[in-house]
């Protein structure tokens, strides 16, 4: 790994406003008997952070996961999302948001968006922290984003490069 430290894109603080603020955005459309479905690995801190965001504004959503991996260790997604682990608790007929880091060629997401409609949930939202740029069409787009991000190799706040970095409070780009 690189010596150079990540160059900061967004800083602690301003995460948080951008929490804050999509969170405001999504309060209104769920309830308490949503199922947020948090991407492991990358989208926990988002998650984690969303949560605690739609419970000042008294909204507590029920909690679930799903492990998918499309990029292992490579900076290029491997073109196929491995299920690792599948949902906790039943989401049939139920509201569920799906929550990620970052949407990049829409894969993770799409796949995603399939496994919990396939289980039966009665509407699926999309989250995610950032979006990146790509030059075509991709098969899903999220419904709320809280940072439109360039086109670089992002870092932090979930965000990592061969399962380093995760922990950084703010975003970076290593390229
Ligand atoms: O839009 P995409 O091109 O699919 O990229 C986005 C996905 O890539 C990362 O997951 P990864 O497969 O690296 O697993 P991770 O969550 O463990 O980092 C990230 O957390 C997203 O889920
Ligand atoms: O820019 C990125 N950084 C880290 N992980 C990612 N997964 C998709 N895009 C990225």
């Amino acid at each position: 790994m690189s010596d150079v430290p990540p160059t900061v894109l967004l800083t602690e603080a301003e995460i948080a406003d951008r929490v804050a603020e999509v969170a405001a955005r999504i309060a209104p459309v769920i309830d308490d008997e949503t199922a947020m479905v948090c991407l492991l690995t990358g989208g926990i801190w988002f998650a984690a952070d969303l949560t605690r965001a739609l419970g000042r504004l008294g909204r507590f959503v029920k909690f679930d996961a799903l492990w998918l991996s499309s990029y292992r260790d490579e900076r290029q997604s491997y073109g196929r999302c491995e299920v690792r682990a599948d949902l906790q608790r039943p989401v049939l007929n139920r509201k569920a948001l799906i929550v990620d880091d970052v949407f990049d060629t829409g894969l993770s997401l799409s796949e995603a968006a399939r496994l919990v409609r396939d289980a039966g949930a009665s509407e699926v939202l999309t989250a995610v922290f950032a979006r990146k740029p790509w030059p075509t069409d991709r098969a899903i787009q999220p419904d709320f984003v809280a940072w439109e991000a360039p086109a670089r190799f992002l870092v932090g706040y979930g965000m990592d490069v061969a399962g380093g970095m995760r922990g950084l409070p703010y975003i970076g780009a290593m390229d």
